[in-house]
């Protein structure tokens, strides 16, 4: 785990609704100046996580430290957070609404306006600032939503699942305002089901599966863990000419070619020895899983909506090797993951 100072820490928590295991040892941390993904299935306890940091719901054990120190009425207050419910006032006019957040976290009336003035326009809603929450599309709701988590100048943010929905220059808007709070030094963190956003966004990600993180890291240092895959094209060989190669997990076609995933015990000298023999080899080139293949790998095994949660690696703090999530896998039933 890092300790930079001035990080956001989440520190083995542990949530039960009921006999309802919701978090179980979850743990990351989110440095000052970093956008952190936080992706995993439905359930798996990202809002749950979210709402503890903020405040809004207690754990039963672990903690959430901000520089330090274990979050309070004093940290909340500094956290801007955009709740995955999207608690606006239907009826409030958008201008009103956020001069009224603003002055809820301190600001005197004339910061809390001008506050209002900059965000209304940096996120292109100005023009709706005398219309009621209600009268607006999804979408714009959801860029007043972020207005709100932005008009007290947070020094941390947590935004549950803000792109969805938006449309791709929202998504644009949206996703500079996140590198430029986190230029500023905030902690940035947000959950999202659009991995390939995340992909392109993210300093680092955290997988979480079952209440804890299994996966934590850059996408490059992820991928470095995750299982190689080899591109390869053959004249005239048969669709399944690598069955049977030690460690080849699956190969799909694609294109003229196919992809051949590997696991650690793979031999790739026996691979080529096949490909070799199998008729006229063309190419032969090593990929890198994309994040949606280690997501695949990481929460394969996840048992959701079982009543009971798998703990994934004891602790929650060091990630584990996709292999043994394979193995997992194989032995539970697979689970649909939306990715
Ligand atoms: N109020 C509640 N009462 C009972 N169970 C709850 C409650 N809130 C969440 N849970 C359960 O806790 C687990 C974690 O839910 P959570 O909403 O944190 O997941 P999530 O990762 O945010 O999912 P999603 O991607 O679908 O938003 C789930 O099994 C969910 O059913």
């Amino acid at each position: 785990m890092h300790h930079a100072p001035g990080a956001l820490e989440v520190d083995s928590l542990t949530k039960r609704y009921g006999t309802q295991v919701a978090l179980d040892g979850m743990s990351f941390s989110v440095s000052p100046g970093e956008v952190f993904g936080f992706v995993g299935s439905n359930g798996a306890g990202k809002t749950t996580t979210m709402r503890i940091a903020v405040g809004v719901l207690d754990t039963d054990r672990g903690e959430v430290r901000w520089r330090g120190k274990p979050v309070d009425a004093e940290s909340h207050a500094v956290i801007g957070y955009m709740p995955e419910e999207r608690g606006l006032y239907p009826k409030m006019t958008v201008a009103r609404h956020l001069v009224y957040l603003a002055q809820l976290h301190g600001l005197s009336r004339a910061d809390a306006v001008t506050a209002m003035q900059t965000w209304t326009e940096r996120l292109g809603v100005d023009k709706y600032r005398d219309r009621t929450v209600d009268s607006l599309s999804l979408g714009n709701q959801q860029r007043v939503q972020l207005a709100a988590a932005l008009v007290h100048d947070p020094q941390v943010l947590l935004l549950d699942e803000p792109f969805s929905g938006l449309d791709p220059l929202a998504v644009d808007t949206m996703s500079a305002v996140l590198r430029e709070k986190a230029a500023e030094g905030v902690p940035v963190l947000f959950s999202s089901h659009q991995l390939d956003l995340v992909e392109r966004l993210c300093d680092r990600i955290g997988i979480v599966r079952s209440g804890t993180t299994v996966a934590c890291g850059s996408v490059e240092e992820l991928r470095a863990r995750g299982s190689a895959g080899v591109y390869v094209e053959i004249d005239g060989a048969p669709d399944d000419w690598a069955s049977g190669v030690a460690g080849v997990e699956a190969h799909r076609p694609e294109g003229s070619g196919t992809v051949v995933h590997l696991n650690t015990e793979a031999d790739e000298t026996e691979l080529v020895r096949r490909a070799l023999s199998v008729g006229r080899l063309r190419t032969f080139q090593r990929r890198q899983p994309t994040l949606t293949e280690l997501f695949r790998s990481y929460v394969a095994a996840e048992p959701h909506d079982a009543g009971e949660h798998e703990n994934g690696n004891g602790n929650g703090n060091e990630p584990e090797h996709p292999g043994k999530a394979r193995k997992r896998a194989r032995r539970g039933k697979r689970e649909k993951v939306t990715a």
